[in-house]
């Protein structure tokens, strides 16, 4: 209050000490209990406060000077008067004596508050003169002080004037920076903005900045291991380039071993046709000269039956001759005799000589017939000679003939055993170079333009050597996006061209492995024509025919080699995450089969061999490719086929077909189990442009959210996390084993050429190329004795 005062000047009422002199002279008036009630008058009086009443003061005795138990307050007009009234009210109520007594006590209260007053007046008069002191004290001071003062204000006013001066040149500057102020305040304003914008901006990259620095020193750590790591890669780098740069020299030699021993093949093949020609010729010509050998000892034996029964007659012509020789000589004795017995009639004799000249005549004709009969026997030896010479030269030649034919056998033996041995290594080569890989291959084929859609080019073909055949460029708002995969196929690849480049994965599923080739694309891209193709003429065949026609003409083929094939077919759909049985008896059509096998819950089973068994399934033993045809003409017509906008015919479900191959081979007791699965996966669509609703929306979302699993799983196998989510879709855990397991897989990402699909196709290859960075397991051969299970699985 004090130091707030000595700032005021003092008010005309006020003495110069500021003090108010009518206040000091109504408490002088006060003291002599006279108290003019006129407006405006204060007392000052010290009291004690007795029971705290503030609002009821009571005077309980004289104030003490000493400050803590005392309080100052100030007694109003309207104070003095109620207790003046309190008084005179005291006076009327009680009688006087009582009165005169408390009024007594009264007045001796007021006396000792009246001493009070003077004890602090006289206080008041002894600090009035140490204040008068120090007020001299500081006129003389302020004399000074002025002194000071003016010599300071002439200089203050030369200041001034230069001030003045100054000001003004401030003022003209000042208006000028008014307006430069103005500008820098609009500036400022808009500087604010920014600032506020940079300071939002600067918190949140100094967020950035923070986690960007963790990074960087978790990244330097990383860094440094990573440098490490990068010096150790780079001496396994350089020991695994001399380990690739031989497995290239190895897999170049063998390539070329692959291609000698296919042309070898190609030779010994034909070789062996030429042979197996010249063996049958030479079987005809064995058969002819035995025929002809058989006719020669027929005729020999003729012969020497004829030649006998010559010398037979020989014999008895000789016999006879003899006998008629003993006769001539005994009638030519007799002659004799007769001769010299001249005694005997001329008539005898002469009877004699004719008898005689018969008999010689007879001789003679019988001598003739012999010679006759000599000549016809030695003609008959002759011939005999001659027929044995002619069975001796069949019989050598024969016996040649015999000889080269086990010699042709034996080379046959020898041809069949190489193409055996090349068929085995061609195996092990193809599979070695898939195995190289390593990953699911990817194939991508873009149809042509159908006839409602614009023909402007948003795909396009690279045409450089390394990226020919396999690279595409799709362009998205005028930028060129650029994917490689292992095949690309042209709009222009005929269904030919397609199959051949997949033909060795079908052998392969002959040879024990197991194959799953699925196509995978936007609605209406082509996947259900690359894999059934289009009923009609044959080049329309699709992978799924041909395949099976490749399978059953390849087990003709093998048969030769001893192979004997077994093969069973399933065929099931995944419609709204639900398994069906597509070969499931009786069952004709979509809603038959829907009333009839809605309650059959299909199962999905792995065993440890990796093999996926679906419960309930109706697995079909086929023999030839004509009656897996009918099979898939029955799946076809049960399958779920509904109109979108995208497709007329748009597959709404993944179709599944499987066929379980067992072969056997007699000769090596060898045992193959090959699973081959062909997939047409339902299209991928977005919801706003496949214009769905109803039942068709349902389907779609449950299209896209088994889709989306497939790429969840994908983007785990290529992340190499531990936990591959195959559980979350019905398809997923189906394609459990081709997807992660040790099965050749092959994906054909089919692709639109039309400019409003742009954006699918741009998904789908972002996934191929996922698809095709995936390394999933080696690819096994199942090849064993026996088999456990003779039944057929999925892989
Ligand atoms: N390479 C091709 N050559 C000629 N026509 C083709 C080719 N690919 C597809 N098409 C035609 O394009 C249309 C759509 O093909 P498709 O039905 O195979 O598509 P999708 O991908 O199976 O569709 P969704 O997923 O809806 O079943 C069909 O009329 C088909 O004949």
């Amino acid at each position: 209050m004090a130091s707030r005062n000595q700032n005021k000047p003092p008010s005309p009422s006020q003495n110069k000490y500021g003090v108010d002199e009518v206040s000091v002279d109504k408490r002088r008036r006060i003291g002599n209990t006279k108290m003019p009630l006129d407006t405006g008058i204060r007392v000052r009086r010290a009291f004690s406060v007795v029971n705290g009443a503030q609002d009821q003061p009571q005077i309980s005795g004289p104030p003490s000077n000493s400050g803590s138990d005392c309080g100052i307050i100030e007694f109003t007009k309207e104070d003095v008067e109620a207790l003046l009234n309190e008084k005179l009210k005291i006076k009327n109520k009680f009688n006087y004596k009582e009165k005169s007594e408390q009024m007594a006590e009264c007045i001796k209260r007021l006396k000792q508050c009246i001493k009070w007053f003077q004890q602090l007046e006289g206080n008041y008069v002894t600090e009035q003169e140490k204040l008068k002191n120090l007020l001299e004290l500081a006129e003389k001071r302020s004399n000074d002080m002025e002194l000071l003062m003016k010599e300071k204000e002439d200089e203050l006013n030369s200041i001034i004037l230069d001030l003045k001066k100054n000001l003004e040149a401030l003022q003209e500057k000042f208006a000028k920076e008014e307006r430069d102020k103005l500008e820098a305040l609009d500036s400022l304003a808009t500087e604010k903005d920014s600032r506020l914008a940079a300071e939002r901006l600067q918190a949140s990259i100094s967020e950035e900045l923070k986690r960007t620095q963790q990074d960087n020193a978790s990244g330097i750590q990383k860094i440094q291991t990573l440098n490490d790591m990068y010096k150790r890669l780079q001496e396994y780098n350089t020991s695994l380039q001399q380990y690739n740069s031989r497995l290239q020299s190895e897999l170049q030699a063998t390539n070329e071993t692959l291609k000698r021993v296919e042309k070898e093949k190609a030779a010994v093949v034909e070789n062996l046709s030429t042979l197996r020609g010249h063996y049958t010729s030479l079987q005809e010509q064995l058969t002819s000269s035995r025929a002809l050998q058989d006719e020669a000892m027929k005729q020999k034996e003729a012969l020497g039956s004829e030649v006998t029964s010559l010398r037979g007659d020989l014999q008895q012509v000789r016999d006879d001759r003899d006998r008629q020789l003993l006769q001539v000589q005994a009638l030519s004795a007799e002659v004799l005799k007769y001769k010299e017995c001249t005694g005997k009639s001329i008539a005898e004799l002469d009877s004699l000589t004719t008898k005689t000249n018969e008999l010689e005549s007879t001789c003679l004709s019988q001598s003739e017939t012999i010679r006759r009969l000599q000549e016809q026997l030695a003609f008959a030896e002759k011939k005999l000679k001659l027929s044995d010479i002619s069975s001796l030269e069949t019989r050598s030649q024969f016996e040649e003939q015999n000889s080269l034919i086990l010699e042709l056998q034996n080379r046959l033996a020898d041809s069949e055993l190489k193409i055996v041995e090349g068929e085995k290594l061609r195996k092990r080569l193809h599979n070695t170079i898939l195995e190289l890989k390593g990953n699911i291959r990817v194939f991508c084929r873009v149809r042509p333009h159908l006839s409602d859609e614009i023909d402007a080019k948003v795909v396009s073909f690279p045409t450089s050597t390394e990226a020919l055949g396999r690279g595409i460029d799709l362009t998205q708002n005028g930028q060129k996006l650029s994917f490689t995969f292992d095949k690309v196929f042209m709009p222009d690849a005929s269904q030919e061209d397609v199959f051949v480049e997949i033909s060795q994965l079908v052998q392969s599923a002959l040879d024990g492995y197991k194959v799953c080739i699925f196509a995978y694309g936007q609605t209406g891209s082509g996947k259900t024509y690359t894999m059934m193709g289009k009923p009609g003429p044959s080049d329309q065949k699709g992978l799924i025919p041909r395949s099976l026609e490749q399978v059953f003409e390849i087990r003709q083929i093998l048969q030769a080699q001893g192979w004997k094939y077994e093969m069973q077919v399933s065929m099931l759909e995944i419609y709204n995450e639900t398994i069906r049985d597509l070969l499931a008896p009786n069952r004709t059509g979509f809603d038959a089969s829907r009333a009839e096998h809605a309650g059959k819950q299909y199962t999905i089973k792995h065993d440890a061999n990796g093999n996926t068994h679906v419960s309930d399934l109706t697995i079909v033993d086929v023999r030839s490719s004509k009656e897996v045809s009918y099979l898939l003409e029955r799946a076809a017509q049960s399958r779920s086929v509904g109109k979108t906008q995208m497709n007329e015919q748009s597959s709404r479900s993944h179709f599944v077909f499987t066929l379980r191959i067992m072969g056997y081979n007699e000769s090596t007791e060898q045992q193959v189990q090959g699973v081959l699965n062909l997939i047409d996966l339902a299209g991928s669509e977005r919801l706003s442009k496949s214009g769905s609703t109803g039942d068709r929306l349902k389907e779609t979302q449950a299209i896209n959210k088994s889709l989306s699993s497939l790429s969840d799983v994908i983007f785990a196998l290529a992340k190499k996390e531990e936990h591959v989510p195959y559980r979350n879709s019905k398809l997923t855990y189906l394609l459990q084993p081709c997807l992660g397991g040790d099965s050749k897989t092959l994906m054909f990402v089919n692709v639109s050429p039309d400019p409003s699909s742009v954006g699918e196709s741009l998904c789908s290859l972002r996934f191929a190329a996922r698809v095709n960075a995936c390394e999933i397991g080696v690819p096994r051969r199942q090849t064993s004795l026996k088999s456990s299970d003779p039944r057929l699985s999925m892989g």
